[in-house]
């Protein structure tokens, strides 16, 4: 009976499978029409919306399906250390602006100072970081002042502002210590790769002054935490390239190692300070006081220590590492210059074996034009991004003279680049890619064409102490050593990560004064 029923089913159940098929061919001709078309009309009005804000800015020719074409370019350009070159090429138009569609978002690029000014300071509310670059950082840089936007932001700002945005009156004794370290490595006859002693003599400095106890970097012989630190950027870059989908990939499996030498790294300066007691802390005078101190007076809890120590440490170590980098590869390629920085702090300073003061690190105007003029040509921070928070417009870059607004939808990323606006030859002049620093005797630049630290409510909160750390540690070495001499590369390329740093070793040797220049001048 069973059997019999079964079989007798059988033709019905064929029956009910040929209807089913019979209805999914139906429907999902219908359905594929329905998504073109909803997206189709989905795209109409989104353009519709965009030309009732202001216009549409040149969209970069691709041929692939979501521009993946475009995300290979890119990729391959990131690579090579030609990213700088190619977005700096695409932006030469007029209006500065281009667009790209990448996997259907689209993205804003832009080196006008109109624009980056209306993200930076007079529409600042309506573009802030973001989600999702919050989402992108998080991992590595917590919720500090870097990946935060709001309420947040400003209390990291409160936090901050007396340990990092004043100077300290024993600074600069406190960052001789390190430069000792850095000479007894620069006196070996070997070359040298200036920006690794550069970036270690920084972070020796910066974990000193702020954070109580030099990393001693500089004599160790393993880097672990700086190694980590650069495995952990790298996978951001690469999450950043990823659009959409970058904060899909974990960085707690493929980052798992360097994130936990990074985390144990921070915990142990904060563990030192931790052993004192709060009356300890309470006894030491307030302007002797560090970052430490002042965020365990605060009552923060580890994970809060931990964020704002790492992003202060990276904030103050890598661009001025970079930017030291670069004054020392330039000034190497141009011995009159380094002759007339050695002549202006002989005038200044007096003297070869005294170090300089903060005043008198203040009277070196020729210093200072061959520090802004690296900060112009290789700005540290290259570029940046902003999410708008809402419907808006930007100045310009729309329209078929590049002069009118560019209609904004909110969500939209913005990569502005500070690197390409102060390399900019309608703004500079035809010399703008060459390093050039008498162009600052008597030249000063619009407040919007040079920021190199930012404008607005986001300026560099250390600007004053990196300026006088790049300063001091050329003094130094030009009072120590009469020529610098390039070994390799003649020419560098820009590597762009989070920051813009140098693609290359760049390896020098650091000849010291003749015994007998000493004697003669006596000096
Ligand atoms: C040559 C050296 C330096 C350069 C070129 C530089 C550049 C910049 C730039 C471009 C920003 C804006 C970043 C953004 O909006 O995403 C920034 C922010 C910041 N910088 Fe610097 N910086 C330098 C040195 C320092 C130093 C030495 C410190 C700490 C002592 C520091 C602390 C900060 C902080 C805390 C912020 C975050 C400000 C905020 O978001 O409100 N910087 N810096």
């Amino acid at each position: 009976m069973a059997t019999g029923s079964l079989w007798e089913k059988l033709p019905s159940m064929a029956s009910i499978s040929h209807e089913k098929k019979s209805l999914f061919l139906v429907l999902a001709p219908c359905l594929i029409l329905f998504i073109v078309i909803s997206s189709f009309v989905k795209s109409v009005s989104r353009k519709r919306q965009i030309r009732a804000l202001g216009g549409f800015a040149p969209r970069v020719h691709s041929w692939a399906p979501f521009e993946l074409d475009l995300l290979v370019t890119a990729t391959k350009h990131l690579i090579n250390n030609t990213f700088f070159e190619w977005t700096h090429k695409l932006l030469t138009r007029p209006g500065h602006t281009i667009e790209f569609n990448i996997f259907g978002r689209r993205i804003l690029f832009t080196d006008a100072a109109e624009n980056i000014k209306t993200i930076m300071a007079t529409n600042f509310s309506v573009w802030p970081k973001g989600h999702h670059m919050h989402a992108i950082w998080e991992v590595a840089l917590g919720d500090s002042i870097f990946t935060t936007d709001g309420e947040e932001w400003l209390a990291s700002k409160a936090l901050l502002r007396p340990y990092v945005a004043k100077a300290r009156p024993n600074d600069l004794e406190e960052t001789e210590i390190d430069f000792q370290e850095l000479k007894k490595h620069l006196m070996k006859p070997e070359a040298h790769d200036v920006y690794d002693l550069a970036d270690r003599y920084q972070l020796d400095v910066v974990t000193r002054i702020f954070l109580g106890h030099s990393a001693g970097s500089l004599p160790a012989t393993k880097q672990e935490f700086r190694v980590a630190m650069e495995k952990v950027f790298d996978w951001n870059t690469k999450r950043i390239l990823l659009g959409p989908f970058g904060t899909k990939v974990p960085m707690g499996i493929v980052a798992a190692g360097p994130l936990k030498i990074v985390n144990e790294y921070v915990a142990s300066f904060v563990d030192r300070v931790k052993a004192m007691s709060p009356s300890d802390i309470e006894a030491i005078p307030e302007n002797e006081q560090n970052l430490v101190h002042g965020l365990i007076r605060n009552g923060k809890d580890p994970k809060s220590i931990r964020d704002q120590l790492l992003a202060v440490l990276t904030a103050a170590k890598d661009p001025s590492a970079i930017s030291i980098g670069w004054n020392l590869f330039e000034l190497a390629r141009n011995p009159e210059v380094a002759a007339k920085l050695q002549e202006e702090i002989l005038s200044v300073v007096g003297s070869y074996s005294i170090p300089p003061t903060a005043a008198q690190l203040n009277e070196l105007t020729y210093a200072k034009c061959i520090m802004r003029e690296s900060l112009r040509v290789y700005a540290s921070l290259g570029y940046n991004i902003r999410t708008c928070s809402a419907d808006t417009t930007l100045p310009v870059g729309g329209g078929v003279n590049g002069q009118e607004p560019v209609g904004v939808l909110a969500n939209t990323q913005c990569v502005y680049s500070t690197l390409g606006l102060q390399r900019r030859k309608d703004v500079w002049g035809e010399d703008a890619e060459s390093w050039r620093p008498e162009r600052w005797l008597n030249y000063k630049p619009a407040t919007w064409d040079y920021i190199p630290f930012n404008h607005g409510p986001r300026v560099c909160m250390g600007r004053n102490f990196g300026q006088q750390q790049i300063l001091y540690v050329l003094v130094r070495i030009y009072q120590e050593f009469g020529r610098i001499e390039l070994v390799s590369p003649k020419e560098q390329q820009i590597r762009v990560e989070l920051n813009t740093k140098m693609a290359h070793k760049c390896m020098c040797k650091f000849h010291p004064r003749e015994r007998s220049e000493v004697e003669k001048t006596g000096i």
